[in-house]
């Protein structure tokens, strides 16, 4: 079998799209571009890059960024203040914090400063709780375009064994959330599982968010599984890598995300998406 790619550069284009055709209708009924405030902390050369895809990608669908790059670190009274500003802004719907942070700023402490409504990135606890609660707000990017890129698939989710790996705050634990509220049956893996050979082995649908280059080889993986790879690494020769060996795996899957060119561009979209969804509220409150 060789799998069939699930072309997330493709489906991400089509959703901002949509995206654009809806903020051209707001307009046509008098309603504001939505704005998006855009902090970058540091100097971390990938972050400076997904800043600008983001950025391209808000003007490509006429919603406005509004940048805020502090190339020295603030102090912590700095940044909250700055947040601060930006919740009490009219102006703005949605408010993005790039990660990571240099240290030893801590990420939480600023997230959990930015208004829940304004949580484009829906990190926030009450977006995370309201996922586990299964009334979704403002849902996590990642795991969210993750869950339209399995809905691409056609193959109906409940029932299926889903397989996470990776628990992180912000891509493994809401993505086992995810996949639980379309009613598949989830095991997460983590740094302290064992015998992840045989977890992956038993996935229907296989996710790889461990940030570890070609930890899951092609050949542990179940015939026909949906396959996709969260993992973005990338190697010292500059290649950019998943978690898992793609080469050995789409011979075995039945469908797969490649790397790059596959959740990567649906985190942007999904972030786009957020951000509509964010001004939709208050305009409509
Ligand atoms: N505030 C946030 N910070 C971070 C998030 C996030 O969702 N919110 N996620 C990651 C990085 N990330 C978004 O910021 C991100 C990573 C990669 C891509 C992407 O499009 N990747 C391309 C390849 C790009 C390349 O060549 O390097 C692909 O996969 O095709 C988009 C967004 C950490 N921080």
């Amino acid at each position: 079998m060789t799998a069939r790619l699930i072309d997330g550069k493709q489906i991400a284009a089509s959703i901002l799209a949509d995206i654009k055709e809806r903020i051209d209708a707001r307009e046509s009924h008098g309603l504001r571009r939505p704005n998006l405030a855009v902090i970058l902390i540091g100097d971390d050369p990938a972050s400076a890059i997904y800043v600008r895809n983001k950025t391209e990608a808000c003007r490509r669908v006429g919603i406005g960024s509004v940048p805020h790059i502090l190339k020295t670190a603030p102090t912590e009274a700095e940044l909250l203040a700055l947040i601060t500003r930006l919740n009490e802004d009219e102006s703005i719907d949605g408010i993005l914090l790039q990660l990571p942070l240099p240290a030893p700023l801590r990420p939480e402490l600023f997230i959990e400063h930015i208004l829940p409504t304004k949580d484009v990135d829906g990190f926030h606890p009450y977006n995370m709780g309201r996922l586990a609660v299964r009334r979704p707000a403002l849902r996590p990017c990642t795991p969210a375009g993750v869950m339209t890129l399995l809905h691409h698939t056609g193959i109906p989710l409940r029932g299926l064994h889903a397989v996470v790996v990776g628990a992180s705050n912000h891509v493994g634990r809401p993505m086992g959330l995810e996949l639980l509220l379309a009613g598949c049956t989830v095991t997460t893996c983590h740094r302290f599982t064992n015998g992840l050979r045989g977890h992956v082995a038993a996935a229907d649908i296989l996710i790889a968010a461990a940030g570890k280059p070609h930890l899951i080889p092609g050949d542990w993986i179940k015939e026909g599984a949906i396959v996709i790879d969260i993992g973005m690494n990338r190697l010292a020769n500059g290649h950019l890598v998943g978690d898992i060996d793609f080469a050995e795996a789409e011979k075995r899957a039945g469908w797969i995300t490649p790397v790059p060119g596959g959740v990567g561009p649906m985190t942007v979209s999904t972030l786009l998406a957020n951000t509509l969804e964010a001004a939709t509220l208050r305009s409509a409150s």
